[in-house]
């Protein structure tokens, strides 16, 4: 049974460059797309997410794109409780980044698993799909975690991406457990 107390969940959005993780974050919590592109150093926002009846009060970290040779530092490890892995559906090299950097994270961490969805972005550009959809399917049975494709522009899935991530989260939850804990990464 919940109790009246809002649960923290602290999500890391995480991915190549340009893939559109911030597209995502905006849309999800301030409505809107916008066409330019501005690289990220790092933002942080707060959005409280109703899941399966239960308010969640989320905090969610943008980061900076990563490419194979950026490391996974501590701040994208201690203390958070799940991940949005975003890849463009549009650049075949931004979903390979996928498992380099979950394995990364596995490997910081050193657990087994991580609770994760994968993000197949821009949706709405298929003419210029690089990534079947059945390749990221495959990806995520192999490392056991949620997938979903979406469309920040046209605003497709978009809540549906932290309501997966809260959903492994919670499965990936210790009965009883309403802090952080070593599975997911927290270590002092
Ligand atoms: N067509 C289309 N374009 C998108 C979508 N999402 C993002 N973009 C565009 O892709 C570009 C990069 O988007 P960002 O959200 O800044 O990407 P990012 O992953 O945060 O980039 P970094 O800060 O470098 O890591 C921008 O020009 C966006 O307008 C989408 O769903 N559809």
């Amino acid at each position: 049974m919940s109790t009246n107390a809002l649960k923290k969940r602290k999500i890391a959005v995480l991915g190549s460059r340009s893939v559109g993780k911030s597209s995502l974050v905006k849309q999800f919590i301030e409505n809107h797309f916008q066409d330019s592109y501005y690289p990220t150093i790092e933002s942080t926002f707060a959005k409280s997410v109703v899941y399966k009846g239960v308010e969640y009060d989320c905090h969610i970290i943008d980061t900076a794109g990563q490419d194979e040779y950026s490391p996974i530092n501590s701040q994208y490890a201690i203390g958070i409780h799940g991940y949005v892995l975003v890849y463009s559906i549009t650049s075949r090299n931004s979903f390979n980044m996928i498992q380099i950097v979950h394995d990364k994270i596995v490997d910081f961490c050193g657990v087994s698993k991580i609770p994760c969805v994968i993000v197949g972005s821009k949706s709405d550009l298929s003419m210029s799909r690089q990534v079947d959809s059945k390749d990221v399917e495959t990806l995520a049975k192999e490392i056991g975690c949620a997938w979903i494709e979406t469309s920040a522009k046209n605003n497709i899935n978009v809540g549906k991406v932290f309501e997966l991530c809260l959903q492994e989260i919670e499965r990936m939850q210790a009965p009883n457990q309403t802090e952080p804990q070593s599975k997911t990464c927290v270590v002092m």
